[in-house]
């Protein structure tokens, strides 16, 4: 069994209106999550800003209560704790924060920071505390003066190291680090990084990393969870997840690394659109509105690239295409190149071509999939969005939007929630491998 584990980790916050504070909502921030850790092992959860990496790391320990979910440490049940017990957890399980800065009483110096918890924790031996504060400060490569120093005679770097030097005076078993070297200049980000192993391996702790650079988790965790809104859509040994990663949300944070050298690139998928909020995440794969890869119906012959588009028309479609703009925009632009165009007589023509542009639609070579969209288009440009998303939806239904992929083992150690985990040639074999799919996600 391992050190640490959580299943099905959940953290709703309630959206609330109104004096009465009536719930109108819930925002889904962690929405059943599960990963273990243990002793010696680095675990990363990686994403974007706002898919729940933080909420996750104060939930799994109890620092926010959790929604839902088990969370099992050393073998016993975290959320059944009482307050006695949740203190000797609290101490066996130690956390490092993104500012070192602010985890720092300014008034206070970093020796007196750094065994605070040494006498929360009951030790009362003052020189004791002392000896031991000092022996962490050599540890961490900071040196047995700095205890006389204050914070801001600290640089960030070395502020970071005083921080992991307090969460490990108490030796713990557990560290969740939470983006614990984004704050940092980039030439002291690997410095932290190394040290972070070194501590590691010498106190033989079971560490969760928190990061939302695929570079970082790449050089210290060994296996680690892709979250996107909410949820894990694949985990893994990280050298297999960076060698072949099995969900196109994976590959895309991987496209976004720095790479100076162009073969080493991924395949240059690129996200479109903005992360959709979790108080209403998107039906079936919540990436399925982002994913460059979102799988089109098996009976509509349209290329990948084509089928993103109509379905980046279709997810703005829900009144927020401000045709009136669109067209006042074109308009102008029309009127630098001639002077022909006469000012607000605009024809219906011209916003259909305008709304064609601005989402970059190809003619579809299936010719009654391109009717839907030239349909669509005029809907849009009488105004009836709704009308159109409609349509658009009957014409290109994906299994993406209607499944929600279940969590998959895909190799030793490795899952991932993707219809496309298989390796899909053909449209026939890819529309046979949803079908499965889908069985499946309706047992
Ligand atoms: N107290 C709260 N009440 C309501 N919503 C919240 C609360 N805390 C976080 N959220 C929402 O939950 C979602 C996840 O936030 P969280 O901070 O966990 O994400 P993150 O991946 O850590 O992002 P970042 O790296 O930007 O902190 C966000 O949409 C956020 O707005």
């Amino acid at each position: 069994m391992s050190l640490f584990s959580v299943t099905g980790l959940e953290k709703h916050y309630p959206l609330t209106q109104g004096v009465l504070k009536r719930e109108v909502g819930r925002v889904r921030a962690v929405d059943g999550i599960s990963f273990d850790v243990d002793r010696g092992e680095t675990v990363g959860v990686v994403g974007e800003s706002g898919c729940g990496k933080s909420t996750a790391a104060t939930s799994m320990l109890r620092l926010e209560e959790p929604t839902g979910g088990s969370i099992q440490f050393d073998g016993e049940e975290v959320t059944d704790y009482s307050k006695a017990d949740l203190k000797a957890f609290r101490r066996r399980a130690q956390m490092v924060f993104q500012d070192p800065t602010s985890s720092f009483d300014p008034r206070m110096s970093i020796g007196d920071s750094i065994e605070e918890p040494l006498r929360i924790h009951g030790m009362r031996d003052r020189k004791r505390r002392r000896r031991i504060t000092e022996d962490m400060l050599e540890r961490v490569g900071l040196g047995a003066e700095v205890a006389d120093r204050y914070p801001h005679e600290l640089s960030g770097g070395m502020k970071q190291r005083a921080a992991l030097a307090r969460a490990l005076v108490v030796n713990p078993d557990l560290l969740v680090a939470d983006e614990p070297v984004s704050a940092l200049d980039v030439s002291v980000q690997a410095e932290i990084l190394a040290l972070l192993e070194d501590l590691q391996a010498e106190f033989d702790l079971a560490v969760v990393l928190i990061s939302h650079d695929m570079g970082v988790v790449r050089q210290v965790c060994d296996r680690v969870n892709v979250m996107y809104l909410g949820e894990v859509v694949e985990q893994g040994p990280t050298e297999a997840v960076f060698d072949d990663p099995q969900h196109p949300y994976t590959e895309a944070l991987m496209a976004s690394i720095p790479q100076p050298d162009p073969r080493l690139r991924g395949e240059g998928v690129e996200l479109t659109g903005d992360v959709p909020s979790p108080s209403n995440p998107p039906s079936g794969c919540r990436f399925h509105t982002r994913c460059p890869k979102v799988i089109p119906p098996a009976d509509v012959d349209i290329d990948q690239t084509a089928f993103r588009r109509v379905m980046d028309l279709r997810s703005r479609l829900r009144g927020e295409i401000d045709v009136d703009a669109l067209r006042e925009r074109h308009e102008a632009e029309q009127r630098e190149v001639s002077d022909r165009a006469s000012g607000g007589t605009a024809s219906h023509e011209t916003t259909v071509a305008t709304v064609r542009e601005e989402f970059d639609l190809p003619d579809l070579r299936d010719p009654e999939a391109d009717r839907a969209v030239r349909e669509a288009l005029e809907e849009i440009a009488r105004g009836d969005q709704d009308a159109a998303r409609e349509r658009l939806a009957t014409a290109f239904p994906t299994v993406c939007e209607r499944h929600d992929p279940p969590l998959e083992r895909v190799g030793e150690r490795r899952t991932t929630a993707c219809f496309r985990h298989e390796a899909v040639e053909s449209p026939e074999d890819r529309s046979h491998a949803s079908v499965e799919a889908v069985d499946r996600s309706d047992d």
